[in-house]
Formats: C-alpha cells, structure tokens, sequence
C-alpha cells in the first residue's frame, strides 16, 4: 500500500496586531488578526521532519509585525498583498504560493465635550472586515468581506404564497419585522483597486439596497443587494452571501383582550431561516481555487 502526500499549506493562525499610526497626535488605530500560511516545496519536512525549506510559522509570525512596522497596515487588501508578495519572491524560492487572510474589527474615535478625542477609541459594532488573498507565482486573487452586519427593518417585508404542504403552519403575512446579520465575501476583477472605497461602496449599497427593497421574501433582498453591488462595481466579479432570516414573532396578546398591531415581538434566537447565494457576473470565469477553505458559504 502506498500514500501520497495531498494538498498542504502551513503558517501562523491568528496572529493579533494592533498598529497605532502616530504620525500625527490624531492615532489611527488599525486592530486586526492575520493568519499567514504557505504553499510549495515542503514535502520533505512531511515526509522526513527535515526542515531545511520549512520558513518557520513563527518566522511569518514576526513578518506581520515587521511589515507593520516598516509599512504600516493600511486596507487590509494592501496587508494581506504586501504578506503575499514578501513570501512569494526569489528569496524563498520554495514557497510558489501564499493564503493570507486578515479580520479587521473596528474602533471608533470617542467623541467627547471637546469634540472626537485623538487618541480614546470605542470598539465598533460587531462588524468584521475580511480579506484572503492568494497569490499563485503571478497569480493573485483577492476576496474582500464583511460578516456580522446586523440590519433589521420593522415593515416593508412580507412572505406569502409558498405552498401548503404536508406540515405547512406558517402564517401568510404582508407585513413583518425583516432581520438579518449579512456575511458577505466578495472576489475582485484584479488588484488594482482602491480598497478602502471599494469597501465602503460595497457595504453602503448593501444597507440601501436592504432598506429599500420592499422585500417578498429574503432571497429577493439578498439578490438585490448582490445584483446592485455588481452594477456598481465592475471591479467585483462575485459576491456571495449567508444571510440568517432572525425572525421576530408577534406576541399573541389576545388571552389578555389586548389587540398586537404589530408592535409586541419576541426575537427568537434559534432555529433560524438560512438563506446564502451567489451572484456571478455571466462573462467572467469562475475561481473555485480562490474561495478554498472560506467557510460558511454555498
Ligand atoms: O424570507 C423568507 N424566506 C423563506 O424561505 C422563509 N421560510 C420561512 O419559514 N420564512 C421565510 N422567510
């Protein structure tokens, strides 16, 4: 019996980086966590435990605190390019891939008496920005994207017509509470792009479209917003989505002769509806290789 060594990457998982711009008294606070892995020649330490290819995890480690220092971080993109091309260069002739992939949480500037403070921050929402990049010799694909956008809206939503089958007791409604948190990843043309717009075009679109969309049901809502954020951005060959249906059930009140005009709801946590998708663009090739080993999407 024989065995062939599979596909295999290796680097640093998680590596925590906070980098405070102090170039001006106004910081900037960029707070993100990294994981670095390698793709190429390192069968050997697989096969025999010989190391001498092996660029030790902890090495990659040190890089992301070393590129943040002589560089600065930046959008996340750039980061995540900068990590790939350090790798990926005739330096280490034994690497001929990279997958760095970055989650970026936010702090905001508190604003206080005196206006927004220089240097005190309060974490942002629960929002995430993310990226992996991957780069193949010349090849670099970067996927863009936010998880744990939390939107709801209190009417503008219905859901109605879907067929009485066996076990069907939902309630036919025109008018409901729509709750969603949006995870959402996204996959550029190229890499010529100015990130941090790009970003705020794309989750801006996302809120509008959400909001403004009366929606027949939640895949329609997804579909806009994902059509709508390829209309705006022909840099975006695809976007895909996971979207939790939070549902929000009405009280029933009437055991205390109180009427419930859509006022009184309990948020339910579990089970939720789970509706993910993609929308491709028709004329531009398909990159599975790209969106290996992203989780949590169809
Ligand atoms: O927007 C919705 N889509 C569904 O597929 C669905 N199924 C369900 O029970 N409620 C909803 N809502």
């Amino acid at each position: 019996m024989g065995f062939v060594l599979g596909t295999n990457q290796y680097g640093k998982a998680e590596v925590r980086l906070v980098h405070v711009d102090r170039s001006t008294p106004r910081h900037v606070i960029t707070d993100v966590t990294v994981t670095s892995q390698l793709i190429g020649d390192f069968a050997d330490t697989f096969h025999t435990g010989s190391n001498a290819s092996v660029i030790a995890t902890d090495t990659q480690k040190n890089t992301v605190y070393a590129l943040a220092r002589t560089g600065g971080v930046g959008a996340i993109e750039e980061f995540a390019l900068r990590m790939a091309r350090h790798f990926v260069s005739p330096e280490h002739p034994q690497v001929t891939g990279a997958r760095q992939e970055i989650e970026q949480v936010s702090w905001d500037r508190i604003d206080t008496a005196d206006g927004p403070h220089d240097h005190a921050f309060v974490r942002g929402g629960t929002e995430t920005r993310t990226v992996v990049v991957t780069k193949h010799g010349e090849t670099e694909t970067v996927i863009s994207g936010l998880t744990d956008l939390v939107v709801l809206k209190s009417t503008g939503s219905e859901f109605h017509g879907f067929p009485q089958v066996a076990y069907t007791s939902l309630v036919e409604t025109t008018d409901r509470i729509l709750a969603t948190s949006v995870s959402s990843r996204w996959r550029y043309v190229g890499t010529d792009v100015d990130w941090d717009k790009a970003f705020a075009g794309v989750r801006a679109t996302m809120l509008d479209r959400f909001a403004s969309t009366h929606s027949l049901s939640l895949q329609q809502t997804l579909y806009t917003m994902g059509t709508a954020v390829l209309e705006e951005h022909p840099e975006i060959a695809e976007i895909r989505f996971s979207m939790p249906n939070k549902h929000h059930f009405l009280v029933d009140l009437s055991p205390w002769g109180l009427e419930n005009p859509n006022e009184v709801w309990y948020a339910a946590d579990r089970p939720y509806g789970l509706i993910e998708a993609t929308v491709t663009r028709d004329d531009v090739p398909a990159d599975e290789a790209a969106w290996a080993g992203i989780a949590g999407f169809c």
